[in-house]
């Protein structure tokens, strides 16, 4: 079983499962949807540098697909220990050293250094040009609950879902997105308390707060995420990515520009107004664009 709440005949693995160990990873049957969940319910699906690896492939595979515009991160469960429910608590801290988080129990990988790569995986998340819904059936915590923030949309469980950040507690500061950007979503001062009192949020006041766009009955949960994953299926791929970039934007500095730009570049690139510059240049002829208006 991958998850109480995962339906098998909805969902097909894809390629990549077969080298996972931290994470499943599956295409949607019937629609352009993958869904990424951590698997480590016994630690509350913490985090180790290998599962930031996967997740980091197994997000760059899914922004290759281009039938595909929804991503699901969400967490397996419940933990076959003691039943509990998790999103994501975090980095693994048994195994934090004094660098980042150490390779453990991988021969090849246990001479690197400590890494702190989830961060690698947030500038993904926030730069796939797909919308990426966290779907949270339990804890979100830590690094787990920053995934949480960086993501374009949360689908919280009303009965298992419980927002905390832990960061402080534990001498760790995401004073990035986990931060700054959960401020522009909730404002100064709670996102300030979030920090700096620790106190946990279940699913409804984290949707008062405006950092969860809906809370569903538990068992619902995966129903309504594939849902929300058809209805974005049926929009238009590029308007889709051209509004998440413009949402960035104004967040995301020079970066933020660049990957609109890129996009505008690319819609550029499909205009004759362009192949005349590139056909003029491969047959090493000036360009004509005495056709093409100075749009107003
Ligand atoms: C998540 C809890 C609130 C759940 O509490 P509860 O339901 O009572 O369950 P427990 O009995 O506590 O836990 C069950 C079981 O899981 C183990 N476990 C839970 N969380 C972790 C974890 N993070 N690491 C390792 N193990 C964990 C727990 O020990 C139990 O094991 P048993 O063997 O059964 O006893 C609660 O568990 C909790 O508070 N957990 C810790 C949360 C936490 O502090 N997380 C780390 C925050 S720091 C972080 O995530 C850094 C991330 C990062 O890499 C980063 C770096 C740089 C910039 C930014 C970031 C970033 O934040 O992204």
């Amino acid at each position: 079983m991958v998850s109480e709440l995962f339906d098998p005949e909805r969902w097909e693995p894809l390629e990549p499962n077969d080298d996972f160990r931290d994470i499943t990873y599956h295409r949607a049957v019937d629609s352009g949807t993958v869904r990424i969940a951590f698997d480590r319910p016994e630690v509350r699906n913490a985090f180790r540098p290998g599962t930031v690896d996967e997740l980091y492939d197994a997000l760059e595979h899914a922004k290759r697909q281009t039938d595909v515009g929804c991503v699901f991160l969400t967490g397996n469960g419940p933990s076959p220990k003691d039943g509990g429910w998790a999103f994501c608590s975090g980095g693994d801290q048994t195994i934090r050293g004094e660098d980042g988080y150490q390779y453990d129990g991988d021969e090849e990988r246990a001479s690197e250094q400590g890494r702190l790569h989830i961060l690698e995986v947030q500038r993904l998340i926030r730069h796939i040009p797909k919308v990426v819904v966290c779907v949270v059936p339990g804890w979100a915590v830590g690094g787990g609950h920053s995934l949480h923030v960086v993501c374009d949309l949360t689908l919280a469980s009303e009965e298992h879902a419980k927002f905390l950040q832990t960061d402080p507690d534990v001498a760790s500061y995401d004073a990035g997105f986990g931060s700054a950007y959960l401020a522009k979503q909730i404002g100064q001062k709670k996102a300030r308390e979030v920090f700096f009192l620790g106190k946990t949020y279940d699913a409804e006041e984290a949707a008062d707060m405006g950092m969860v766009n809906e809370v569903v009955p538990h068992e619902d949960l995966e129903e309504t995420a594939l849902e929300w994953g058809e209805r974005i299926n049926s929009k238009s791929p590029t308007a889709m990515r051209m509004l998440k970039y413009g949402f960035n934007m104004t967040d995301d500095g020079m970066i933020g520009q660049q990957v609109f730009a890129g996009e505008a570049t690319r819609l550029g690139y499909m205009t004759d107004e362009a192949k005349e510059g590139r056909d003029a240049f491969v047959e090493g002829r000036e360009p004509d664009f005495d056709d093409f208006p100075w749009h107003y």
